[in-house]
């Protein structure tokens, strides 16, 4: 692979100009002796003082700080200095507001330094927590090569996590695993294509893409706290003239058309600067669970939603889906952005290792997060919600449902074969349950309906439309009301009798 010095990559990246370095020169000699020889070729060899630069700059115009690992010298290894200049410049970029993003080629730990140099981890990180805390972004992008105690510390911890292609990534650099077993480690599994696979990984790109992925990713979280960009159209009813499918059931046939919109069609039709992530960042992925960075009506927001047409018998959403869901709902919360959350499922698995992973917990902690986010939130009724997948994604601040969405305790067949002992009543129970939307909207648990003219299937780019301008007009009457009133309607309306 070629190996990109931090120059080349730093140049790569930041607007021309920009650039203003923050590093105090090092010029610490040991006194061991090799280790002095080493130091001392590095730099002549990289023309730097340390294995990491760091600076301010502009990126797409957005303001950034950049960290940027040398592993032409010592392997970009992290040792007294060198953490001391990340940690300065991370508490730099908190300080001054900026984004970070931070780019590592590391073989972690400084071996010449031992284990003052292995500490250097926890100050790192607890620099990375502070900033995070500030919901300021922290964005990684991982290089060849990524190992040790780099990737277990600043390289693990970015709310977007991006990788060049082919690099490796890994915890043990391979050498040392085959000297100290005595056989080659698996190919093919500290790739960064294998992580995104895992869900440790959000996006693998070549470095000459990621001014790109920075300015989408940082334009979605200005926009969410920028108001001069934000869409302030109102909507107090959905349609003027609402069609009601005919029964409850029709809707329920309708929910599960094939060519019905999915929530990859809503965002497609209605969002900007989409920036789809892969899984929890904590290996497990789900492809039934998208979860994704976008601008919605002028506002930055995390979606969070199911995907109907990865949900197939055999690949029902999990308890990692659910894991997936949480994971957009902490990166709304830490962002400080609104999270919409898209429901659309024919119910979660059922299975052994369902049950193991916790599905019931997962469900549980879906809820209690949701309850208690300290951001704006919408629920978005799409189309099918059965059982505890549909409803774990719907406490929100405000809920929209599409005149043929539903949300049952379980599929009406399944109601119809626990009451009836078969499943000849579900047109039945879909009724007597008042699981459609307009019967929800009676009861409060939705605040507005929108049309389908009659059905979202026949009619998906202009139900899309309408859809998106409902969330939309739904996040600006949340922005508009008392912060106290907002979240007593977020739980409110489910207790009552
Ligand atoms: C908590 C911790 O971080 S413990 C450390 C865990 N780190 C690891 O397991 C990774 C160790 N390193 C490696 O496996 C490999 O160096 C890789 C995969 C990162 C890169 O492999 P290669 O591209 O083949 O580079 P290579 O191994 O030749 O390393 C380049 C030089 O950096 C040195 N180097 C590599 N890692 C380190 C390190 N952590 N500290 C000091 N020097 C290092 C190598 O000894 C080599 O020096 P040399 O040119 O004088 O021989």
């Amino acid at each position: 692979m070629t190996r990109r010095s931090a120059v080349e990559v730093r140049d790569l990246i930041v607007d021309p100009g920009s650039w203003v370095g923050w590093d105090e020169p090092v010029t610490t000699i040991p006194a061991d002796a090799d280790y002095a020889d080493d130091l001392r070729g590095a730099r002549e060899k990289t023309g730097l003082d340390e294995s990491l630069m760091t600076g301010a700059a502009t990126v797409r115009g957005h303001r950034v700080a950049l960290v940027v690992s040398e592993f032409g010298f010592l392997a970009g290894s992290i040792g007294a200095d060198a953490g001391a200049r990340m940690t300065a410049a991370i508490r730099r970029a908190t300080a001054e507001g900026r984004a970070l993003v931070a780019l590592p080629a590391s073989g972690g730990t400084r071996m010449q330094e031992g284990t003052a140099a292995f500490l250097q981890m926890v100050g790192i990180t607890a620099a990375v927590v502070e900033h995070k805390a500030a919901h300021l972004p922290y964005l990684v992008y991982l290089r060849h090569p990524t190992t040790g105690g780099v990737f277990a510390s600043w390289g693990s911890l970015g709310h977007v996590t991006l990788a060049e292609p082919g690099a490796l990534i890994g915890f043990l650099g391979p050498r040392v695993y085959e000297g100290l077993y005595g056989e080659a480690f698996p190919d093919g599994v500290q790739q960064a294509e294998n992580l995104r696979v895992q869900g440790l990984v959000d996006i693998v790109t070549p470095v000459d893409n990621l001014a790109e992925f920075v300015d989408a990713i940082l334009r979605v979280h200005r926009a969410g706290i920028d108001p001069a960009e934000i869409d302030t159209a109102t909507i107090t009813s959905a349609s003027d003239t609402p069609t009601t499918p005919a029964t409850t059931w029709d809707a329920v046939i309708a929910s599960r058309r094939e060519d019905r919109p999915g929530v990859r069609d809503l965002v497609r039709a209605v969002a900007d600067d989409v920036v789809n992530l892969s899984g929890t960042g904590e290996g497990e992925s789900d492809r039934g669970l998208l979860v994704a960075m976008v601008r919605l009506g002028g506002r930055g927001v995390v979606v969070i939603g199911q995907d109907r047409r990865m949900q197939k018998p055999g690949s029902l959403l999990g308890p990692s889906a659910l894991r997936v869901a949480r994971r957009g709902m902490q990166l709304a919360a830490d962002l400080d952005i609104p999270l919409v959350t898209v429901i659309d499922t024919p119910g979660a698995e059922l299975s052994k290792d369902a049950e193991e992973g916790g599905l019931a917990g997962e469900i549980a902690r879906c809820l209690a997060d949701l309850i208690a986010l300290p951001v704006p939130t919408v629920s978005v009724l799409l189309g099918e919600g059965a059982g505890g997948a549909a409803l774990a994604l719907m406490p929100a601040d405000r809920v929209v449902a599409a005149s043929n969405a539903w949300l049952s305790p379980l599929p009406p067949e399944g109601a119809s074969l626990i009451v009836h002992r078969d499943t000849d009543h579900a047109p039945e129970m879909a009724q007597s349950q008042g699981i459609g939307a307009q019967a929800l909207l009676d009861r409060g648990f939705v605040d507005v309906v929108v049309d389908e003219k009659p059905d979202a299937a026949d009619e998906p780019g202009p139900f899309c439309v309408r859809m998106g301008a409902a969330i939309v007009a739904a996040l600006g009457e949340i922005e508009r009301t008392d912060a106290a009133e907002v979240i007593r309607s977020r739980t409110e309306r489910f207790g009552r009798p």
